[in-house]
């Protein structure tokens, strides 16, 4: 059995300019990054994982890798993958790091890149991408690969094989009917702050084209602007002219749109300010949005701030306009109170933030039970690539829907994974269906070779320039 021998970290930064100098409210200058690490056995077998940081701050995280994956060296890979929620514990349980994490800060999402690059080996090993690997899960071995401590007062692991059994026995029909149309997006690129209103114009009436009927623009930084650019995307995505050719407006009065605010032609605005507000100052910042009639407002203060949430939601809730959150909740703990404070709208979960697969399945469990949709957060460097496996285990094995859920897309640095995630004409993500694929987070040795911190050939050709 192959024996986990070593591995190798990449600091890997793309700058900004490689991103379209998309911004937000809190990040107006965000090189994406990846800190990047590759599981090495005594066989061919090998994990890839990563976690998303911009910029400064990348190089901590990944000695902080390094510190993680150092306590699986010379274990045997088929006893970790036997059990993975019990690995999951054995890496979270590390006395010498418990003052500085886990379950927060950056040990956490160092966790999270080593679990996630555990997961795509375990997936290769099987020859199957990570998603088919646990949709294939009877519900037992499902149940066993998540993240149970501190969270059985939200769900208990009776309550999760329970639910999981319903809906065991019409999981093919599912795969097949979204291997068939594609798993719902929503797209990021035509809203960043920063972007002329003729960019805006531009970039939303091509996502239109793609097919996109869900729309992010970020907000937070100038109200009377905001609404602006709000109106300038709403022109568009409610004008049937735009839609493409031998495509009709969508009834907004239909199932899957109730509550989301959809325009004339079904199309959903949503906002994201990026944490910038107090709680007052949120709820009157956004209440002056009304008029732009957002689904959501996403992160509209601090990510730890459960009651704040609460508070926000509570009083939006006349005003139709919902709270999402949940691309900082650091832990499964911070999403079940945010579930058991009814907080949240629409529950963000983030690939890398959470250390890991399994931690996810436990948040897309109690999500699940609570009836909260999770739309995941995708806006960084490879996180479309992983999400959309996430998606698929929530909708095929968990919570059995995706008609209110839509997935986050960003159109840029695909091209650095050896497997990209793709969209179809529907804009809708596909299916990844490569068996060798795993998680899909493999990048080319030429990019790492390009971008990697701070000798890469990009970084030294760009010292050279300013010298
Ligand atoms: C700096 C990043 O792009 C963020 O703006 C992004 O992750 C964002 O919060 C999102 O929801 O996509």
């Amino acid at each position: 059995m192959p024996k986990i021998t070593g591995f190798e970290v990449h600091d890997v930064r793309f700058p900004t300019s490689l991103t379209g100098d998309g911004t937000d409210a809190m990040n107006t200058d965000c090189d994406y990054s990846s800190a990047y690490i590759t599981l090495l056995t005594d066989s061919e077998l090998v994990g890839h994982g990563m976690t998303f940081t911009i910029g400064r701050g990348n190089d901590i995280v990944c000695m902080a890798i390094r510190e993680v994956a150092n306590r699986l060296i010379g274990k045997d890979t088929e006893e970790l993958f036997a059990d993975m929620g019990k690995t999951w514990e054995f890496m979270m349980s590390d006395p010498q790091l418990r003052w500085i994490g886990p379950e927060k800060g950056v040990i956490h999402i160092a966790t999270g890149a080593v679990n996630n690059a555990l997961w795509d080996m375990y997936a290769r090993s099987r020859q199957k991408p990570l998603w088919k690997l646990v949709v294939d899960f009877s519900p037992e071995e499902l149940v066993r690969s998540a993240a149970w401590r501190y969270i059985s007062d939200a769900i208990t692991k009776e309550e999760a094989l329970d639910m999981l059994k319903k809906i065991e026995s019409t999981k093919a029909e599912r795969e097949a009917k979204v291997r068939e149309i594609g798993y719902p997006a929503y797209v990021t690129s035509a809203g960043w702050l920063g972007y002329s209103d003729e960019k805006v114009a531009r970039l939303t009436k091509e996502a239109v084209a793609m097919g996109f009927n869900h729309f992010k623009m970020k907000v937070g930084a100038d109200q009377a602007n905001d609404l602006r650019r709000g109106k300038i995307i709403r022109s568009i995505i409610d004008d049937p002219q735009y839609l493409p050719a031998g495509t009709h407006p969508r009834d907004p009065n239909s199932e899957d749109l109730k509550g989301k605010n959809a325009g004339p032609t079904g199309s959903v605005l949503m906002i994201d300010a990026n944490q910038v507000w107090d709680v007052p100052q949120a709820i009157e910042y956004v209440k002056g949005l009304e008029e732009i009639k957002p689904w959501f407002i996403e992160e509209p203060t601090a990510p730890d701030d459960v009651l704040g949430h609460a508070a926000i939601r509570k009083a939006l809730k006349p005003h139709g306009i919902g709270v999402a959150t949940g691309e900082h909740a650091h832990n499964r703990m911070v999403f079940k109170q945010l579930l058991q404070a009814e907080a949240i709208d629409v529950c963000q979960i983030d690939s890398c933030r959470l250390a890991g697969v399994s931690e996810v399945i436990s948040v897309l469990l109690m999500s699940a039970k609570f009836g909260v949709p999770v739309c995941p957060h995708a806006g960084g460097v490879g996180l479309c690539e992983y999400v959309i496996h996430l998606s698929l285990i929530d909708y095929i094995a968990i919570s059995g829907t995706m008609e209110r859920n839509v997935l986050e897309f960003v159109d840029h640095l695909h091209e650095h994974f050896i497997t990209p995630c793709s969209i179809n004409s529907k804009g809708r993500y596909n299916v990844p269906t490569n068996p060798l694929e795993g998680y899909s987070i493999e990048m080319f040795q030429t990019s790492i070779a390009e971008y990697e911190w701070p000798n890469g050939s990009y970084w030294l050709s760009a010292k050279g320039k300013k010298a």
